[in-house]
């Protein structure tokens, strides 16, 4: 709770201290109203022409107060939740930066967590607010009331909130159950969420429509609608069935103060005050109960984000920073096993040499990647050392590390930007335009194709104009080549691109290399035959080394993929 209103508070302070300003102020209007109605029937009832008038101002300021307090509030409500709504966001950002490895991307339960913080980012801590403010509004509006009712004996405040003691802690109870049965963390609500997200994607649009498979992902969506509506439907019956049982007692209790207040004689006025008291009483209670339990639910979500907040990244860069020159990388006798116990890599050394270009090859699931995710220190290995320049890669300061390298993953990013900003996402600082990687990724006549050149949107999301794969992974290798990077990583850098779009990269990538170390990740032997050092991985382990010639002539796993490969054009 410390944590939620402290998030509240810190989010936009000036608001939050008006909007539970003004919920004092909000509170205060419904006992005025009720007193003014019990003196104003007593004035009338006697005859007090002077009473009569200064109760009716009261009552009139009352129901006026009302009404503009309710849309101030609305307004300072929207802006704090706006407020609110940002700040979570921007939090959830700033953490997942911090976050220097994979790990939060590969952990399940963890990932999901972070999406269900995202999803609801938009209306869950507003509701907290909104609620927390529920709660207090109907607490605070309570407790004159209750003073009203107090004046007609002590007793009687702690009848009525002992008598409704059940149902609220019935009340929120349920809302708990509800939470957890029917609300968006359910598996079936996430499947259901997944079987919409499939079809109303535009990147698997061709492949549902060809396979006919809209129906399938229609009837696994009601599928688990069916059983989670089931379990709602279970819930709601057991709602109405608390409400029925449990609002008992505080009938009673209701029942009991209005009959013991009339008997001890109140007079016209007691008896209009009374009435309109306990009215208001138990629908602001009942309004509690309620506001409670959706409260439980915000905290909740708070405590989710809190959690994940708190969470520590376990990859921390150490402080030493190496020469900015070509690295020299060792790999000794590295093994990694992922989070899930499955060993990708098995006691791997190998050495790359600084400024020359080697080539990993390997089949579907080799490691090949994995090699690449811990050179970039996405994981640190299970066993064994990443060297670079002679020191542990865990000593050095990571972000320092990586501005020495560049890479192209095989899931590039396609940025809904400008082309140009596009490619010069890979170093923001410098200053140079984005022309001369394009060029040399092979995208000069990309640019002049566009409609407004290099400053044209790209992508979909906003508007912008679609390329084609090949011209994506182009941007790409644009995006690499625009930092200056000493060392360079290709992972299956031309999977998308045409033959004389491929073998144009190839003919300049000893030129383009120049004065780096360079990684080319590959099954295409054709592409990497020319690099100094090609290791060949078969699942997991390096069982060869050499170069282009050697292992031909060593006639093993390499000569092996090359005969199939070269069978195929043959
Ligand atoms: N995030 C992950 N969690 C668990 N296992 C993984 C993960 N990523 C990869 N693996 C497993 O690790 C092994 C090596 O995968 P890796 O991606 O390194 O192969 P690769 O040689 O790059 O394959 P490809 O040529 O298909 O890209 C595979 O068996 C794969 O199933």
């Amino acid at each position: 709770m410390a944590f939620a209103l402290g998030f509240v508070v810190r989010a936009a302070p000036a608001l939050a201290a008006g909007f539970w300003g003004l919920l004092v102020l909000r509170a205060l209007v419904p006992a005025g109203v009720v007193l003014s109605v019990g003196r104003l029937a007593a004035a009338a009832a006697a005859g007090d022409g002077d009473a009569l008038a200064r109760w009716g101002g009261v009552w009139l300021g009352a129901l006026l107060a009302e009404r503009l307090l309710d849309p101030l509030s609305g307004m300072v409500e929207g802006n704090l939740n706006e407020r609110l709504t940002a700040r979570v966001n921007r939090a959830l950002m700033e953490k997942m930066n911090r976050f220097a490895g994979l790990e939060p991307f590969e952990d399940a339960a963890f990932y999901e967590r972070v999406e269900r913080l995202r999803r609801e980012a938009s209306y869950a801590p507003m509701n907290l607010s909104i609620f927390l403010g529920q709660v207090l509004l109907a607490a605070l509006t309570a407790l004159p009331l209750l003073l009203l009712v107090a004046r007609w004996g002590w007793v009687y405040p702690p009848a009525l909130l002992l008598s409704t003691l059940p149902y609220a802690l019935a009340g929120v109870r349920l809302q708990r159950l509800v939470w957890e049965t029917v609300v968006g963390t359910s598996p079936e609500a996430r499947r259901m969420d997944y079987a919409t997200g499939v079809v109303l994607s535009p990147d698997l649009a061709a492949e549902t429509r060809l396979f006919a498979s809209g129906g399938f992902w229609a009837r696994f969506y009601e599928r688990n609608f069916r059983a989670l509506h089931a379990r709602g439907r279970a819930v709601r019956r057991r709602e109405v069935l608390v409400s029925g049982v449990y609002v008992l007692p505080s009938a009673l209790g209701l029942g009991w103060t209005f009959g013991s207040v009339l008997k001890g004689g109140v007079g016209v006025g007691g008896v209009v005050e009374v009435t309109a008291a306990l009215h208001r009483l138990q629908a602001e209670l009942a309004l509690l109960v309620e506001a409670l339990g959706m409260l439980e639910r915000s905290l909740y979500y708070m405590d989710e984000l809190r959690a994940f907040l708190e969470a520590e990244p376990r990859i921390t860069g150490g402080r030493l920073r190496l020469n900015p020159g070509p690295p020299e990388v060792v790999f000794e006798n590295v093994s990694f096993r992922y989070p899930d116990g499955r060993v990708a890599l098995a006691d791997v050394s190998l050495r790359l040499e600084p400024g020359r270009t080697a080539a990993l090859v390997g089949e579907n699931g080799a490691g090949k990647t994995t090699f690449v995710k811990l050179l970039l220190r996405y994981y640190d290995p299970s066993e064994g050392r990443v060297l670079v320049d002679g020191v542990d890669l865990r000593e050095l300061d990571l972000a320092a590390w990586r501005r020495r390298v560049s890479a192209v993953f095989q899931n590039f990013g396609r940025y809904a930007l400008s082309l140009e900003e596009n490619v010069r996402l890979a170093d923001l600082e410098a200053r140079e335009p984005a022309g001369p990687a394009l060029a040399q990724a092979g995208a000069a006549e990309l640019v002049s194709r566009l409609p407004a050149g290099a400053v044209t949107l790209l992508g979909k999301a906003f508007g912008g104009a679609e390329l084609s794969g090949g011209e994506w992974q182009k941007v790409a290798l644009a995006r690499a080549f625009y930092r200056k990077a000493k060392l360079l990583v290709f992972d299956e850098p031309t999977a998308a691109l045409d033959p004389r779009s491929e073998a144009r990269l190839f003919a300049r990538f000893a030129e383009l290399a120049r004065g780096r170390t360079a990684l080319l990740v590959s099954h295409r032997l054709a592409s990497v035959r020319t690099a100094g050092h090609i290791f060949v991985f078969k699942a997991g382990r390096l069982v060869e080394a050499g170069d282009h010639g050697g292992l031909l002539a060593r006639g093993g796993e390499y000569a092996e993929l090359w005969r199939l490969q070269s069978e195929r054009y043959a």
